[in-house]
């Protein structure tokens, strides 16, 4: 018989860690702390803790990120587990998530989950946040959605999802499509799923990647510097429907005539970049010069997305562009 077990693998963020009430700081504490939140999983076993890593998110890096997919495509391939759970740090989670997301082939439950306040805050949320995730990583109805991210009783797709604010427990929102389903009480209840779904090749990401923030008057110093500094590809944050200001141009030019990818996403976090406007600078312009504009993801995403689908750019599919119309 099937074991249905759910493996937690934790890797840190402000769930494993506690308030100094004096200094009124945060910092991690050892990762067995999570061990104490067992008997709150009591009706849902079999759960396995899995202690991966302990580091706050901004510590995340690629190479982590890839080596955090291989550990889970081992639990993911055992028939004895139907879903797993992953704790992070708040500040990049949207990130993993939606790195897993771009790689996973499984049709089990993966969910994305952590805390805003400490172990020891009052109202803190990550024993909550950990049981709601170990319900939709168990639920039948979970599967096949893509990574999934389990905070404040809200279910989003890793693709949708960011972190909106810098403290407050609702920080997760999916700005363009809202959560893609609720925890209650008594179940859990899906209102739609993602559409989208691609999936590439698990090969270790691209880490020299750059992102840059497109702002009034700006020029192309930073494009410059990340072409000098050996960079591979850059996403640019664009202003509205996809355009910038003239001065970055000439960046733009060197960057891909030297077959270095620029990916244009929007600074604003709803809609779609599109080569609408026809001034110097404008998104018909920066279309024609080679560059590819993505699909709603935001600038962290983007990036995401490159690092995983570079290599394949590499490997001569020059077409990028089609890999950012999905
Ligand atoms: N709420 C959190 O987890 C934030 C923390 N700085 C982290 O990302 O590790």
């Amino acid at each position: 018989m099937m074991m249905n077990k759910v493996v937690v693998i934790t890797t840190g963020g402000t769930i494993a860690m506690s308030e100094d009430l004096r200094s009124r700081t945060v910092k991690p504490i050892d990762q067995d702390t999570l061990d104490q939140m067992m008997p709150f999983l009591e009706d849902y076993r079999p759960v396995q803790m899995d202690h991966f890593i302990n580091i706050p998110s901004p510590h995340m890096t690629p190479e982590i990120m890839y080596q955090l997919a291989l550990h889970m495509n081992q639990y993911l391939e055992n028939k004895d587990v139907s879903g797993i759970v992953i704790t992070h740090g708040t500040d990049t989670l949207e990130e993993t998530a939606y790195f897993l997301d771009l790689l996973i082939t499984s049709e089990k439950p993966v969910v994305l989950t952590g805390a805003m306040r400490s172990s020891n805050e009052l109202g803190a949320d990550g024993p909550l946040n950990l049981v709601n995730s170990v319900r939709v990583a168990k639920d039948p109805t979970s599967r096949g959605k893509g990574v999934l991210v389990v905070f404040n009783d809200e279910i989003h797709a890793a693709r949708y999802v960011t972190k909106t604010h810098t403290s407050n427990v609702a920080t997760f929102q999916s700005p363009a499509n809202g959560p893609i389903g609720t925890v209650t009480k008594k179940g859990i209840r899906f209102s739609h799923a993602p559409l989208i779904r691609d999936n590439y090749p698990l090969v270790p990401p691209n880490g020299k990647i750059g992102l840059i923030k497109a702002a009034v008057g700006m020029d192309d110093l930073l494009i410059h510097t990340y072409i000098d500094n050996n960079y591979q590809g850059i996403v640019i944050e664009a202003l509205g429907q996809g355009n910038l200001p003239p001065k970055m141009l000439n960046g733009i030019k060197r960057a891909v005539e030297n077959k270095i990818p620029i990916v244009l996403v929007s600074r604003s976090f709803n809609g779609f970049v599109d080569d609408v406007y026809d001034y110097e600078g404008g998104g018909k312009q920066l279309k024609k010069l080679g560059v590819i504009f993505s699909n709603g993801l935001n600038g962290q995403k983007a990036r995401i997305k490159l690092m995983v689908t570079y290599h394949l750019f590499k490997n001569g599919q020059e077409d990028l562009q089609k890999y950012f119309d999905r």
